[in-house]
Protein backbone atom coordinates (compact mmCIF):
# COMPACT_ATOMS: atom_id res chain seq x y z
CA UNK A 1 0.00 0.00 0.00
CA UNK A 2 1.15 3.29 -1.19
CA UNK A 3 1.79 5.70 2.02
CA UNK A 4 -0.59 8.60 2.28
CA UNK A 5 0.90 12.05 1.32
CA UNK A 6 -0.48 15.72 2.08
CA UNK A 7 -0.09 18.30 -0.70
CA UNK A 8 -0.85 22.10 -1.19
CA UNK A 9 -3.16 22.91 -3.74
CA UNK A 10 -1.55 25.67 -4.45
CA UNK A 11 1.80 24.06 -5.60
CA UNK A 12 0.74 21.08 -7.52
CA UNK A 13 -0.65 20.60 -10.68
CA UNK A 14 -4.28 18.83 -9.82
CA UNK A 15 -6.87 17.39 -11.63
CA UNK A 16 -10.69 16.75 -10.48
CA UNK A 17 -12.70 17.37 -14.02
CA UNK A 18 -11.96 16.61 -17.16
CA UNK A 19 -12.79 19.74 -18.45
CA UNK A 20 -10.06 21.70 -16.85
CA UNK A 21 -6.97 22.58 -17.60
CA UNK A 22 -5.16 19.64 -16.49
CA UNK A 23 -8.23 17.40 -17.10
CA UNK A 24 -6.38 15.44 -19.64
CA UNK A 25 -4.33 13.47 -17.26
CA UNK A 26 -7.41 11.30 -15.89
CA UNK A 27 -8.22 8.09 -17.27
CA UNK A 28 -11.99 9.83 -17.48
CA UNK A 29 -10.78 12.08 -20.28
CA UNK A 30 -12.56 12.04 -23.96
CA UNK A 31 -9.51 12.68 -26.66
CA UNK A 32 -7.00 9.90 -26.00
CA UNK A 33 -8.40 6.79 -27.71
CA UNK A 34 -6.50 3.63 -27.64
CA UNK A 35 -6.28 0.16 -29.92
CA UNK A 36 -5.59 -3.02 -28.57
CA UNK A 37 -6.01 -5.85 -31.61
CA UNK A 38 -7.82 -3.78 -33.08
CA UNK A 39 -10.23 -2.85 -30.87
CA UNK A 40 -10.86 0.66 -30.56
CA UNK A 41 -11.05 1.52 -26.72
CA UNK A 42 -12.21 5.00 -25.66
CA UNK A 43 -10.86 6.02 -23.06
CA UNK A 44 -7.98 4.67 -20.60
CA UNK A 45 -10.62 4.14 -17.83
CA UNK A 46 -12.18 1.68 -19.81
CA UNK A 47 -9.61 -0.24 -20.65
CA UNK A 48 -8.39 -0.54 -17.07
CA UNK A 49 -11.98 -1.81 -15.90
CA UNK A 50 -11.96 -4.38 -18.49
CA UNK A 51 -8.74 -5.81 -16.97
CA UNK A 52 -10.37 -6.98 -14.53
CA UNK A 53 -12.01 -9.51 -16.13
CA UNK A 54 -10.14 -11.61 -18.49
CA UNK A 55 -12.00 -15.01 -17.75
CA UNK A 56 -15.39 -13.09 -18.68
CA UNK A 57 -15.11 -11.82 -22.35
CA UNK A 58 -18.54 -10.46 -22.32
CA UNK A 59 -17.99 -8.40 -19.60
CA UNK A 60 -15.26 -6.78 -21.10
CA UNK A 61 -17.03 -6.61 -24.51
CA UNK A 62 -19.81 -4.66 -22.18
CA UNK A 63 -17.48 -2.13 -21.05
CA UNK A 64 -15.13 -1.62 -23.92
CA UNK A 65 -18.28 -1.04 -26.06
CA UNK A 66 -18.92 2.14 -23.59
CA UNK A 67 -17.98 5.89 -25.02
CA UNK A 68 -18.34 7.37 -21.74
CA UNK A 69 -16.03 6.21 -19.02
CA UNK A 70 -17.88 7.03 -16.45
CA UNK A 71 -20.63 4.26 -17.60
CA UNK A 72 -17.79 2.42 -18.20
CA UNK A 73 -17.05 1.79 -14.90
CA UNK A 74 -20.69 1.63 -13.66
CA UNK A 75 -21.21 -1.58 -16.14
CA UNK A 76 -18.23 -3.56 -14.45
CA UNK A 77 -19.70 -2.35 -10.89
CA UNK A 78 -22.14 -4.90 -10.58
CA UNK A 79 -19.17 -7.45 -11.63
CA UNK A 80 -16.41 -6.32 -9.69
CA UNK A 81 -17.01 -9.30 -6.96
CA UNK A 82 -15.67 -11.59 -10.04
CA UNK A 83 -12.60 -9.50 -10.85
CA UNK A 84 -9.48 -11.43 -11.33
CA UNK A 85 -8.82 -13.32 -8.25
CA UNK A 86 -5.34 -11.59 -7.85
CA UNK A 87 -6.68 -8.17 -8.80
CA UNK A 88 -5.60 -6.61 -5.70
CA UNK A 89 -2.13 -7.06 -6.33
CA UNK A 90 -2.06 -6.45 -10.16
CA UNK A 91 -4.35 -3.34 -10.15
CA UNK A 92 -1.27 -1.02 -9.89
CA UNK A 93 0.74 -2.65 -12.33
CA UNK A 94 -2.09 -2.85 -14.38
CA UNK A 95 -2.87 0.80 -14.08
CA UNK A 96 0.62 1.83 -14.91
CA UNK A 97 0.54 -0.28 -17.75
CA UNK A 98 -2.41 1.52 -19.19
CA UNK A 99 -1.05 5.02 -18.64
CA UNK A 100 2.24 3.92 -20.47
CA UNK A 101 -0.84 2.80 -23.75
CA UNK A 102 -2.56 6.08 -23.45
CA UNK A 103 1.34 8.06 -23.86
CA UNK A 104 2.18 5.42 -26.64
CA UNK A 105 -0.83 5.82 -28.66
CA UNK A 106 -1.51 9.69 -27.19
CA UNK A 107 2.04 10.88 -27.95
CA UNK A 108 2.12 14.13 -28.97
CA UNK A 109 -0.96 15.52 -27.07
CA UNK A 110 -0.75 13.11 -24.02
CA UNK A 111 3.13 13.35 -23.59
CA UNK A 112 3.01 17.61 -24.17
CA UNK A 113 0.55 17.42 -21.26
CA UNK A 114 2.87 15.47 -18.77
CA UNK A 115 5.67 17.56 -19.32
CA UNK A 116 4.08 21.37 -18.92
CA UNK A 117 2.91 19.66 -15.65
CA UNK A 118 6.92 20.36 -15.29
CA UNK A 119 8.29 19.23 -12.12
CA UNK A 120 5.01 19.46 -9.54
CA UNK A 121 2.93 17.19 -7.90
CA UNK A 122 0.39 15.66 -9.70
CA UNK A 123 -2.71 15.28 -7.82
CA UNK A 124 -6.08 13.74 -8.89
CA UNK A 125 -8.86 15.64 -6.16
CA UNK A 126 -11.41 13.13 -5.59
CA UNK A 127 -14.32 13.45 -3.67
CA UNK A 128 -13.98 9.82 -2.08
CA UNK A 129 -11.59 8.05 -3.38
CA UNK A 130 -8.05 8.86 -1.65
CA UNK A 131 -6.63 6.03 -2.86
CA UNK A 132 -6.17 6.56 -6.56
CA UNK A 133 -6.46 10.18 -5.56
CA UNK A 134 -6.78 12.76 -2.84
CA UNK A 135 -9.62 14.29 -0.42
CA UNK A 136 -9.78 17.98 0.30
CA UNK A 137 -9.02 18.28 3.93
CA UNK A 138 -10.75 21.17 5.98
CA UNK A 139 -7.42 23.33 6.06
CA UNK A 140 -7.28 23.39 2.40
CA UNK A 141 -4.64 20.61 1.37
CA UNK A 142 -4.93 17.41 -0.14
CA UNK A 143 -4.53 14.20 1.64
CA UNK A 144 -4.47 10.43 0.33
CA UNK A 145 -2.89 7.51 -1.40
CA UNK A 146 -2.56 9.47 -4.76
CA UNK A 147 -1.35 6.35 -6.52
CA UNK A 148 -2.63 7.47 -10.22
CA UNK A 149 -0.95 10.95 -9.23
CA UNK A 150 2.22 9.27 -8.41
CA UNK A 151 2.25 6.55 -11.15
CA UNK A 152 1.93 10.05 -13.95
CA UNK A 153 4.78 11.76 -11.92
CA UNK A 154 7.00 8.22 -12.51
CA UNK A 155 5.51 8.13 -16.46
CA UNK A 156 6.62 11.94 -16.73
CA UNK A 157 9.84 11.37 -15.33
CA UNK A 158 10.69 8.60 -17.22
CA UNK A 159 9.27 10.76 -20.47
CA UNK A 160 11.90 13.24 -19.49
CA UNK A 161 14.64 10.76 -18.97
CA UNK A 162 14.19 8.20 -21.68
CA UNK A 163 11.45 8.57 -24.06
CA UNK A 164 12.69 5.76 -26.20
CA UNK A 165 11.68 3.30 -23.50
CA UNK A 166 7.89 3.86 -24.03
CA UNK A 167 7.50 3.57 -27.46
CA UNK A 168 6.57 0.30 -27.16
CA UNK A 169 4.42 -1.10 -24.59
CA UNK A 170 5.01 -4.34 -23.41
CA UNK A 171 2.18 -7.04 -22.43
CA UNK A 172 2.39 -7.53 -18.03
CA UNK A 173 3.69 -10.59 -16.82
CA UNK A 174 0.45 -11.56 -15.19
CA UNK A 175 -1.10 -14.58 -15.94
CA UNK A 176 -4.39 -14.53 -18.31
CA UNK A 177 -3.51 -10.99 -19.80
CA UNK A 178 -6.58 -11.03 -22.14
CA UNK A 179 -8.23 -8.69 -23.89
CA UNK A 180 -11.26 -10.93 -25.63
CA UNK A 181 -9.50 -14.09 -25.00
CA UNK A 182 -6.77 -13.24 -26.97
CA UNK A 183 -3.38 -12.23 -26.02
CA UNK A 184 -2.50 -8.74 -25.38
CA UNK A 185 0.47 -7.84 -27.88
CA UNK A 186 3.58 -5.24 -27.37
CA UNK A 187 1.33 -2.28 -28.34
CA UNK A 188 3.51 0.13 -30.37
CA UNK A 189 3.11 4.25 -30.63
CA UNK A 190 0.50 4.89 -33.35
CA UNK A 191 2.49 6.70 -36.30
CA UNK A 192 4.67 9.34 -33.98
CA UNK A 193 7.06 6.59 -33.01
CA UNK A 194 10.00 9.35 -33.74
CA UNK A 195 8.86 11.92 -32.11
CA UNK A 196 11.53 13.78 -29.70
CA UNK A 197 11.22 14.49 -26.19
CA UNK A 198 12.14 17.70 -25.47
CA UNK A 199 12.02 18.57 -21.95
CA UNK A 200 13.55 22.36 -21.56
CA UNK A 201 10.96 24.06 -23.36
CA UNK A 202 8.51 20.94 -22.82
CA UNK A 203 7.60 20.20 -26.22
CA UNK A 204 7.81 16.98 -28.13
CA UNK A 205 9.40 17.93 -31.76
CA UNK A 206 9.59 15.99 -35.41
CA UNK A 207 13.48 14.69 -35.56
CA UNK A 208 13.46 16.93 -38.47
CA UNK A 209 12.95 19.97 -36.21
CA UNK A 210 15.09 18.71 -33.23
CA UNK A 211 17.94 18.57 -35.07
CA UNK A 212 18.26 22.42 -35.72
CA UNK A 213 18.35 22.55 -31.74
CA UNK A 214 22.25 22.75 -29.50
CA UNK A 215 22.33 18.98 -28.27
CA UNK A 216 22.46 21.25 -24.74
CA UNK A 217 19.38 22.09 -25.29
CA UNK A 218 17.81 19.57 -26.21
N1 LIG B 1 -16.15 7.35 -9.53
C1 LIG B 1 -15.11 8.08 -10.00
N2 LIG B 1 -15.38 9.26 -10.51
C2 LIG B 1 -14.40 9.99 -10.97
O1 LIG B 1 -14.67 11.21 -11.47
C3 LIG B 1 -13.08 9.51 -10.95
N3 LIG B 1 -12.07 10.26 -11.48
C4 LIG B 1 -12.83 8.23 -10.38
N4 LIG B 1 -11.58 7.75 -10.29
C5 LIG B 1 -10.98 6.80 -11.15
O2 LIG B 1 -11.57 5.50 -11.05
C6 LIG B 1 -10.58 4.53 -11.35
C7 LIG B 1 -10.41 3.55 -10.25
O3 LIG B 1 -11.48 2.71 -10.25
P1 LIG B 1 -11.69 1.58 -9.14
O4 LIG B 1 -12.39 2.26 -8.02
O5 LIG B 1 -10.34 1.06 -8.76
O6 LIG B 1 -12.52 0.57 -9.84
C8 LIG B 1 -9.29 5.27 -11.57
O7 LIG B 1 -9.14 5.52 -12.94
C9 LIG B 1 -9.53 6.56 -10.84
O8 LIG B 1 -8.71 7.56 -11.35
N5 LIG B 1 -13.88 7.54 -9.92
Amino acid sequence: MAEMRTYQRAQAVVFRKTNERFGGLSNMAPGYPLEINGTRIHTAEALYQASRFPHLPDVQHLIIRQISPMTAKMRSKPFRKDSRPDWERVRVPIMKWCLRVKLAQNWENFGQLLLETDTLPIVEDSRKDEYWGAKASEDGTLHGNNVLGRLLMELREKLKRDPSTLFEVQPLPVDDFLLFGLTIPPIAALARKHLIVQPQAKKILPPAQASFLDSDHR
